[in-house]
């Protein structure tokens, strides 16, 4: 497989053969969409299906949580012509900051930040990241973006499980994804199809 090339026909979610089992080891059922990112023509039709569900929501300001999500979250930013707010694992920003606890797909407690002299109220920030397992980091994003007065627009990941957490996401704020309705259940029990053809095509 040509990991650059791109199909004829773009069936809906096509890209989505792109993302790369975990090869790593078992502790996490991973899946890694970063290849995807690598495929232009997939970058930017990931973007566009993250962006459909908001083309008439004001968005003023576009909020990636760190890692993964700066990188389709400045992505969206750019494409939207609006500025993009970092939110960090917290100790990274020298800047005055506020913090949220949260707990993620791997159990631990963590804590996340952000700058204090952006998010205002009548803000409307649309939060991205690169996948939602659990919620807990999602969830804590939206904590830190509402306890500054801002208001979330929606939140856009490649992916939202169909986990407690991501179910809540998914009931309470507009969301965009790019998982089709076929491919939810293989996304839900982190196995694609597709990871079939994966050792073949990993030397290609
Ligand atoms: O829904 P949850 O269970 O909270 O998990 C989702 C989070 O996990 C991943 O990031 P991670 O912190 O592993 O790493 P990154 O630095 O590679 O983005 C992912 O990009 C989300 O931020
Ligand atoms: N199962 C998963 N696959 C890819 N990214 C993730 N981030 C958190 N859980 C993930």
């Amino acid at each position: 497989m040509n990991k650059l090339a791109v199909p004829q026909k773009r069936d809906e979610g096509w890209y989505l053969s792109l993302m790369a089992p975990n090869t790593k080891g078992p502790e996490f059922a991973w899946l890694d969409p970063s290849r995807l990112y690598c495929n232009s023509q997939a970058f930017s039709d990931c973007v566009t299906d993250l962006l459909k569900p908001f083309q008439s929501d004001t968005i003023d300001l576009v909020a990636g949580i760190d890692a993964m999500g700066f990188i389709l979250g400045s992505a969206l930013a750019i494409t939207l012509g609006k500025g993009f707010l970092a939110i960090r694992k917290a100790g990274h920003l020298c800047v005055e900051t506020q913090t949220q606890e949260y707990t993620d797909y791997s159990g631990r407690e963590k804590l996340m930040e952000v700058r204090t002299d952006v998010l205002k109220p009548g803000l409307h920030v649309l939060i991205v990241d690169q996948w939602v397992e659990t919620g807990g980091t999602m969830k804590a994003a939206i904590k830190l973006v509402e306890k500054q007065g801002a208001s979330v627009v929606g939140v856009a990941a490649v992916a939202i499980e169909n986990s407690e957490g991501g179910k809540w996401i998914k009931e309470n704020y507009k969301h965009s994804h790019c998982i089709p309705k076929n491919l939810q259940s293989q996304i839900d029990s982190q196995y694609l199809e597709s990871f079939k053809n994966f050792n073949r095509t990993i030397t290609e």
